[in-house]
C-alpha cells in the first residue's frame, strides 16, 4: 500500500503543473456526464408528453434534448483538443526532464541500462503515464460523477431500484483489489519483456552489417521471434486478467438489467408507472451500471500507468554524478597529479592500482599497455566519469572533491563517434560558436579539409549514423577536428588515428605539436610510430603505471616544448 501511495504522489507531482488545464478537462468531462442524465430526463419527458398528447411541452422537451446534444458535441470537441495539447506538453516536458536527469546520472549506473530499455521507458512508459493522467483519470471522474447523478435521479424515481443498481459497487471494489495487484505484476513483466525485445531489435538494426557478414540473419529472426512471443504471452496474460474482470462485471450488469427490466414491466402492467418513467428506469440503471463496467476496463489502464510510473521512477532513484561541477575553463593548468589512484569496476577486481604520476603543462604522453590493461579506464577517471576508489586526481596540486576536469579536456574516443547530420553540425559539438573559417582551420589541422572541400556539399555534407558515407579514417579525422575546435588545454586521443595511413597520421601529429595555444596531450596507442612524438611514455601493466624509458628517435616533439 505504501508503494502505491508513493506512486500516486509521484503521478500527482507530474500532473501539478497542468492542474488548470486538467481541471477544465475534468469539469467538462463531468458536465458531459451530466448531459447524459439530462438526455435521459428530456427523452422521458418527451415520450410522456407525446403519449399524453401535450405537443407543445413535447416540442419544448425535444428542443431541450437538441440543446443538450449540441452542447455535448461542442464540449467533446473542446475536451479532445485540450487533451491533445496537455498530453503533448506534458510528455515533452517529462521526456526533456528525464533526459536531463539521465545526463547527470553516474556513468557506472547509466551503463547498467540498455539504450533500448531507456528508449522504451522514455517513449512507451511516459506515453502511458500521460494518457493515464489526461485521458483515463477524467474518464474515471466522468464515470464516477455519472454514477452519482444517475443514482440521485433514480433514487427520486424509484429508491428500490437505486439501491439494487448499487449492488455492483462492493463487487467492483473487491474485484479491483484482487485483480489490480495481479494485473500490475504481470503488466510490469510485460513492459520488461517489451524493453528486452526493443533493445534486441535496436541492436540488430544497428549491427546489421555484423549479422549479414556472419550470416546470422535467420538466427536473429528466431531470437527476435522468441522475444516477441514472450512479450505477446505476457501482454495476453495481462489482457486476460482485465478481460475476465470486465466479463464478470458485464455478466453482473446484464443480470441486474434484466431484473430491472422485469420489475419495470411488472409495474407498467400494474399501471403504477408511466411508459416514460419505465424507459427512464432502464436508461438510468444503465447509467449507473455501465460506469462500473467502464471502470473494469479503465482500472487496468490505471494499473498499467502505475507500472509505467514505477519504471520511470527508477531513473530518478539513480545516483547523480556528483562530479558535475565543471572546472572553470579559464584556469591555467600547470600540472595534473595522480596521487595513489586505485580503481575497480567490481569489488575485489582492481583494474588500476596505486597510480602516482604527474603530467606537466604542454607535455605529450604516450599511454601504452596490452589490451584490457586499463588505459581507457585511466582516461575516464581523468574525465571524472568514474571516481577513484582510493587516491585522488588534482590539478596544480590543488584538490577539491566533486570538481570535474571534463571541461578541460578535448576527447577523441575509440571507434566512430560521429552523429548523423552535416559535417558542420558534428564540428559544432566541439565548439557551438565556431565560425565556418574556424571549422575549416580545424579540418585543415586534422588533415581533413582536403577531402571535405572536394565533397559536393562541403561542410554541409550529410553523413549517416556513426559516420556512414565516410571512410573510417575520414571519420576519425573529423572527430579529431571536432576535438581541436574545443579550445581546452588537454587533448586526449584514444586510438584516434588507428585507421590513418602513416603519412596522414604524421601530418595530424605535426598539427597537434603545433596547436596554439599548446595543449597537454595524452595519446593512447598500440602503434610505436606515434610514440616518437611523445615526451614521456606511460605503460600500464597489471594495474600499475610504469614510466618507460624512451629509446625511439628521442622526441620529435621535445623541441616544441
Ligand atoms: N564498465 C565496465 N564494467 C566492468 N568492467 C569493465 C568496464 N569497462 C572496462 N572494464 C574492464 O576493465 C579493464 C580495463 O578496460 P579498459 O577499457 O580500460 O582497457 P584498455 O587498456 O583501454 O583496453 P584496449 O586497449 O583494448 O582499449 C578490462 O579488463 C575490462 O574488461
Amino acid at each position: 500500500m505504501r508503494k502505491i501511495i508513493v506512486i500516486i504522489n509521484w503521478i500527482a507531482r507530474q500532473a501539478r503543473p497542468y492542474i488548470k488545464s486538467l481541471f477544465i478537462i475534468f469539469i467538462m468531462s463531468f458536465l458531459l456526464s451530466l448531459c447524459g442524465v439530462g438526455m435521459v430526463i428530456a427523452s422521458k419527458e418527451l415520450i410522456d408528453f407525446a403519449i399524453s398528447g401535450m405537443l407543445n411541452q413535447a416540442l419544448i422537451s425535444g428542443l431541450f434534448l437538441l440543446g443538450i446534444v449540441l452542447i455535448q458535441v461542442f464540449m467533446k470537441a473542446a475536451v479532445s483538443m485540450l487533451s491533445v495539447r496537455v498530453s503533448e506538453t506534458m510528455s515533452n516536458n517529462m521526456r526533456e526532464r528525464l533526459f536531463l536527469q539521465l545526463t547527470e546520472v553516474k556513468w557506472t549506473e547509466y551503463n547498467q541500462y540498455h539504450s533500448g530499455d531507456i528508449m522504451t521507458r522514455m517513449t512507451n512508459d511516459i506515453g502511458g503515464i500521460v494518457s493515464g493522467i489526461v485521458e483515463d483519470l477524467p474518464e474515471i471522474i466522468t464515470l464516477g460523477s455519472g454514477v452519482c447523478a444517475a443514482f440521485i435521479t433514480l433514487l427520486i424515481y424509484d429508491p428500490f431500484l437505486a439501491i439494487f443498481a448499487l449492488l455492483l459497487v462492493p463487487v467492483a471494489i473487491l474485484l479491483s483489489q484482487f485483480i489490480g495487484k495481479r494485473y500490475m505484476k504481470i503488466n510490469i513483466k510485460a513492459k520488461e519483456a517489451e524493453s528486452k525485445y526493443r533493445s534486441y531489435l535496436q541492436e540488430c538494426i544497428e549491427h546489421m552489417l555484423v549479422l549479414k557478414t556472419f550470416c546470422h540473419e535467420k538466427r536473429s529472426c528466431r531470437r527476435l521471434k522468441e522475444l516477441q512471443d514472450e512479450k505477446k504471452r505476457l501482454y495476453l496474460k495481462s489482457n486476460l486478467t482485465s478481460v475476465s474482470a470486465g466479463s464478470m462485471m458485464t455478466g453482473g450488469y446484464w443480470v441486474s438489467y434484466l431484473i430491472v427490466f422485469g420489475w419495470g414491466a411488472m409495474r407498467l402492467a400494474e399501471g403504477t408507472t408511466s411508459f416514460g418513467t419505465f424507459t427512464a428506469f432502464i436508461q438510468l440503471v444503465g447509467q449507473i451500471q455501465q460506469p462500473f463496467m467502464g471502470l473494469a476496463q479503465t482500472l487496468p489502464q490505471m494499473f498499467s500507468m502505475a507500472a509505467s510510473a514505477k519504471r520511470v521512477m527508477k531513473f530518478e532513484e539513480l545516483s547523480k554524478d556528483d562530479n558535475n561541477n565543471l572546472l572553470d575553463i579559464g584556469i591555467r593548468i600547470r600540472n595534473i597529479t595522480f596521487d595513489d589512484v586505485s580503481f575497480e569496476y567490481k569489488e575485489g577486481n582492481p583494474v588500476l592500482r596505486n597510480i602516482t604520476t604527474e603530467i606537466n603543462q604542454g607535455e605529450i604522453i604516450g599511454l601504452i599497455g596490452a589490451s584490457g590493461e586499463g588505459k581507457t579506464t585511466l582516461i575516464h577517471l581523468l574525465m571524472s566519469l568514474y571516481k577513484p576508489n582510493e587516491g585522488s586526481i588534482s590539478i596544480n596540486h590543488w584538490y577539491k572533491t566533486n570538481i570535474s576536469l571534463r571541461s578541460m579536456i578535448s576527447y577523441v574516443p575509440q571507434g566512430n563517434t560521429l552523429l548523423s547530420g552535416s559535417i558542420s553540425y558534428n564540428l559544432s559539438i566541439g565548439c557551438p560558436d565556431a565560425t565556418t573559417d574556424e571549422q575549416i582551420t580545424a579540418l585543415k589541422e586534422a588533415d581533413a579539409w582536403e577531402f571535405v572541400s572536394k565533397l559536393p556539399m562541403g561542410l554541409d555534407t550529410i553523413i549517416g549514423e556513426r559516420g556512414h558515407g565516410l571512410s573510417e579514417g575520414q571519420s576519425q579525422r573529423i572527430a579529431i577536428a571536432r576535438a581541436f575546435l574545443r579550445k581546452s588545454p588537454i587533448l586526449v586521443l584514444d586510438e584516434a588515428t588507428s585507421a590513418l595511413d602513416v603519412d596522414t597520421e604524421q601530418r595530424v601529429m605535426d598539427s597537434i605539436i603545433n596547436l596554439q595555444p599548446r595543449r597537454t596531450c595524452i595519446i593512447i596507442t598500440h602503434r610505436p610510430s606515434l610514440l616518437e612524438y611523445c615526451h614521456r611514455i606511460w605503460k600500464i601493466n597489471e594495474g600499475k603505471l610504469i614510466e618507460q624509458e624512451k629509446h625511439i628517435n628521442e622526441v620529435v616533439a621535445s623541441e616544441a616544448i
